[in-house]
């Protein structure tokens, strides 16, 4: 992905470092100085990203490509605001549960925009703001969660390999192979980063 690619993805996508405050879930919670976050860090945590024209997503080219390499067959579009939710206050309210999923979480967001929270590998939570034609991939076994933002309104669609499973798994539920695996990835890329200790 080359330079400019990147830079308008971050019109779409930005994430930063959250402040350990207590107030309203749809504000930014920046820190104090706001300390942000790559799509390059995001990537070595397994987080994708792209932008799409999320004007155009029935004749998208790009995304047809990204369905096809990943073997996303299911989709299905998901209105988050109390007139088209069912069940709206519970679904808030469960949505910002630290949760993971045993497969990856696809999320296109094609109007509006919203926060996904996901944990650094140090337990800290990364806000990740997605706005209109920004697309992310969470990698299975990874903890998040999700609210909205103060405008309180986001259309994502959601793509999935096969038959869809939504089902959260609340922090903790470490033992779950999908967790094991993504903290496993973790461990390996730690150990081939590791300088060699050629005493022992
Ligand atoms: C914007 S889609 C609603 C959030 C959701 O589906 C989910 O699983 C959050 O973790
Ligand atoms: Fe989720």
């Amino acid at each position: 992905m080359g330079a400019s690619d990147k830079d308008t993805r971050e019109e779409v996508l930005q994430a930063w470092y959250m402040d350990d405050s207590d107030e309203d879930q749809r504000l930014p919670h920046h820190k104090d100085p706001k300390e942000f976050v790559s799509l390059d860090q995001l990537s070595e945590l397994g987080v994708l990203s792209w932008r799409l024209d999320a004007d155009n997503y029935e004749t998208d080219e790009e995304l047809k490509k990204i369905r096809e390499d990943r073997g996303y067959s299911y989709m299905d579009f998901c209105e988050v605001c109390p007139e088209k939710l069912p069940n709206y206050e519970e679904k808030i309210k469960n949505f910002f549960e630290e949760h993971l999923h045993t497969d990856e979480e696809i999320r296109y967001c094609v109007a509006g925009s919203g926060y996904f929270d996901v944990r650094d590998r140090n337990e800290k939570w990364i806000r990740i703001w997605l706005k209109k034609g920004g697309m992310i991939v969470l990698p299975a076994g990874c903890y998040h969660r999700f609210t909205l933002d103060t405008d309180n309104y986001i259309k994502a669609m959601r793509l999935f390999v096969g038959d869809p499973v939504w089902t959260p798994f609340n922090r903790p539920h470490d033992h779950l192979p999908a967790r094991k695996e993504y903290v496993q990835g973790f461990l390996q890329k730690e150990a081939g980063n590791r300088p060699i200790d050629a005493t022992a």
